[in-house]
């Protein structure tokens, strides 16, 4: 049986302030999983991507990660479980710019046991892992330079380096290639989903931009559940 990393049951969640209602009856991301979830602006990807992390809660139905449903859990719990089971990647990196390239990738690792652990399964120490995970996206050699030296692509290949450290159950990317030309945007995409599929990590790629879909095995547009 395939086994649901992240899963949206009867999801239903209203802003007071603007009236917008997002109602999702059901969504799941699967073990290894690729997932590309489109939809124009203001379809409400970032309410349901939101939901998904936990920052905002349905008003009915839940979102299960790991099959541990995030309404039930503190703030903290929460913030555990995502740290542990899930690497994100964000159209603004959100690297630290005072920390070195590798800095920056092993940090997943401090916050995370799991991920650190998971990450000593193939090397003697995490920045090893590290290391051969930026040399696979062909960042070996800029291993000690502070990420505010870097270009744009180069910086989210360190960010999908930082995402992919430890083998979280899943990537969330959120418009992971805005900052990039068309062809430059495939050749990351391609990077991202070989590496994550190599170590067993789902990846829910959410964009506006449908020709980044043709990389993943599911699509879903945010239309199907507009209110
Ligand atoms: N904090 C908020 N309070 C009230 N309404 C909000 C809030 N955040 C977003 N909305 C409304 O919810 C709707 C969906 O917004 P959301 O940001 O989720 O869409 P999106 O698909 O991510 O858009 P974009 O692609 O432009 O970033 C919009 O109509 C927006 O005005």
């Amino acid at each position: 049986m395939t086994k649901a990393v992240l899963q949206c049951e009867n999801l239903a969640f209203k802003y007071a302030k603007t009236g917008f209602e997002l109602r999702v009856p059901q969504f799941h991301v699967d073990v290894g999983d690729t997932v590309f979830l489109e939809g124009d602006s203001g379809s409400g990807k970032s309410t349901l991507l939101n939901l998904m992390a936990g920052v905002l809660l349905p008003q009915k139905g839940h979102v299960s990660l790991m099959g541990k449903n995030l309404s039930e859990l503190s703030a903290s719990q929460c913030d555990a479980l995502r740290v542990d089971h899930v690497g994100f990647l964000f159209q603004q990196f959100n690297l630290l710019s005072y920390l070195s390239v590798l800095e920056n990738v092993t940090l997943p690792c401090k916050f995370s046991k799991r991920r650190k652990s998971h990450a000593l399964l193939s090397a003697n120490t995490v920045e090893q892992v590290a290391i051969q995970l930026l040399e696979s996206l062909g960042m070996g050699s800029y291993l000690k330079q502070p990420v505010s030296t870097l270009s744009v692509g180069q910086q989210q290949r360190v960010a999908a380096a930082r995402a992919l450290i430890g083998k979280p159950d899943l990537i969330i990317a959120d418009e992971p290639t805005s900052a990039l030309d068309a062809g430059h945007q495939q050749q990351f995409l391609k990077l991202l989903l070989d590496q994550a599929a190599q170590q067993n990590t789902a990846v829910l790629l959410v964009s506006h931009d449908p020709r980044l879909a043709e990389q993943c095995a599911r699509r879903e547009h945010m239309a199907q559940w507009q209110a």
